[in-house]
């Protein structure tokens, strides 16, 4: 069994991908940031007159991230205990990993998915943070 999943959930992807895929018991998530769902705006963010970005909030943007994977992970049927693999992108690791990393232990206690965090220069929107999340749903349909 393999299905595409699709969610007004979650922020809208910014092209031809689903939010995630379900193939058997695996759910594959498309990578995720923070921009808000329906609004494309994005926690924390700060712009000048001109709309230049001129700086962010990296805690708002996580807890907006998690809420983010949460969303499609229940609109696939799976739920957050069910994550078993988390790839995560920073744009600037040296400024956020520590708040980053701190917020990640409140979301992930007793979870124990499996975790690589990577920094990057840049994401196809003006966000600061992304996750790529692998869950295994159970055997026996909820
Ligand atoms: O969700 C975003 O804001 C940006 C993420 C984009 C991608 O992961 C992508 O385009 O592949």
């Amino acid at each position: 069994m393999s299905e595409a999943i699709r969610t007004d959930a979650a922020p809208a992807p910014v092209g031809a991908y689903p939010h995630a895929r379900r193939v058997g018991n695996l759910l594959f998530l498309s990578g995720v940031g923070p921009r808000q769902p329906g609004s494309n705006a994005i926690p924390g963010n700060v712009h000048d007159a001109d709309g230049r970005l001129v700086g962010y909030d990296i805690e708002a943007q996580c807890r907006q991230v998690f809420a983010n994977v949460r969303a499609v992970l229940e609109a696939s049927g799976a739920a957050w205990a069910d994550l078993v693999d988390v790839t995560v992108f920073l744009t600037d690791m040296q400024r956020d990993f520590a708040t980053y990393n701190r917020l990640y232990a409140e979301h992930f206690a007793g979870i124990d998915a499996c975790r690589t965090t990577v920094g990057i220069d840049a994401l196809p929107t003006p966000i600061a943070i992304e996750l790529k999340c692998i869950a295994a749903l159970p055997a026996q349909p909820r």
